[in-house]
């Protein structure tokens, strides 16, 4: 039985498709877009997150680092992330829950035993199960057979995807899943490639074969200010979308919800801005001037 990294399962999930759902999380993504808000998603491994907020100062993590990795910080003790290997022997001692490891290796049976204890909640309020991330596709031959196992008990199966994952993974996706939630980041290449790190040739194949599949897809946008927002990345994606006659895209306008993970794990912050009301307004009206009709999610 194929094995993976889960970070998180979520139970009684609303926001991850319809009804209620358990959402299960891969850790580890091919893409770093500058804006995300899941950095402990991006990592395959098993990473430490130190929040500062809850540490009490006791000392203990001290006292069972192997790699002299704690150090003070002021009356607290933070961490040295030169000298941490992540082996998360702090987290478990760690009266406070200051110190916490992200990333399990699960099997897909252990999986699934997860995702059972909420099977009576599907068929009530027409949920089912969402894979999520991180980037779930790069989990590979662990994700499919994930997939496979949660399609096979009649579950609805939601994928959340940047949509960069190899074609012939994405088409076996595609015949197993039954709603995409679809990301659209840039329209251009080089663009793209700026924002997330790699350029979208195999992104735009594999969401032409999601929308010509018949599977349901709702287009999303992480909407960025200055970064993809343009009239001319607008106009792109209308054109792109008009072939499959859609034009309803859902927009989730930049947040920083991901802030004080990123300061658990030592990184430095995402250079990126939110919106104003009026500015917001002024971005969505470029959407409508080019025939697309953006809701916020
Ligand atoms: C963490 S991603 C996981 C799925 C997949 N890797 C992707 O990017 O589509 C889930 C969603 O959060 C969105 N997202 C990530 N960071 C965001 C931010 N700072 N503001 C708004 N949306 C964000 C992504 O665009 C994506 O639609
Ligand atoms: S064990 Fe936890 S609460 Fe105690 S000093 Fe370390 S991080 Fe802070
Ligand atoms: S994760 Fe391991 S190496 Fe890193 S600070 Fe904790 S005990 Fe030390
Ligand atoms: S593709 Fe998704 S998980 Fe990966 S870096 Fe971008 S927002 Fe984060």
């Amino acid at each position: 039985m194929s094995q993976g990294m889960i970070y998180n399962i979520q139970r009684m999930s609303i926001h991850d498709g319809p009804g209620l759902r358990t959402t299960v999380f891969l850790k580890g993504c091919p893409l770093r877009c500058l804006w995300c808000s899941n950095p402990e998603s991006q990592k395959t491994t098993p990473q430490m997150l130190y929040f500062e907020a809850q540490c009490t100062g006791c000392g203990t993590c001290k006292d069972v680092c192997p790699n002299d990795a704690v150090i003070p910080l002021g009356e607290k003790f933070g961490r040295d992330t030169a000298k941490c290997t992540d082996c998360g022997l702090c987290a478990e001692s760690c009266p406070t829950k200051a110190r916490e490891m992200s990333g399990r290796l699960m099997t897909v049976e252990e999986v699934m035993k997860e995702v059972q204890k909420d099977s009576l909640f599907y068929e009530n309020s027409g949920g089912g199960v969402t894979f999520g991330g991180g980037e779930p596709t790069a989990g590979g031959q662990f994700f499919l057979d994930m997939l496979e196992a949660v399609h096979n008990e009649g579950f609805h199966v939601t994928v959340d995807t940047c949509g960069f994952c190899p074609a012939e993974r994405f088409d076996k996706t595609i015949e197993l899943a039954d709603l995409f939630l679809f990301d659209c980041k840039h329209m251009d290449p080089e663009q793209h490639k700026k924002l997330t790190g790699q350029d979208n040739a195999i992104i735009l194949r594999n969401m032409r074969a999601a929308l010509s599949s018949g599977k349901q897809v709702r287009i999303r946008m992480p909407l960025m200010p200055n970064m993809n927002d343009s009239e001319e990345n607008i106009a792109a994606m209308a054109e792109f979308f008009k072939e499959f006659d859609r034009n309803e895209i859902e927009i989730m306008p930049c947040h920083a919800f991901g802030k004080s993970k990123y300061l658990a794990l030592g990184k430095s912050l995402p250079e990126v801005s939110q919106y104003t009301p009026e500015q917001l307004k002024v971005v969505l009206e470029r959407f409508a001037r080019h025939g697309l009709n953006p809701v916020i999610v």
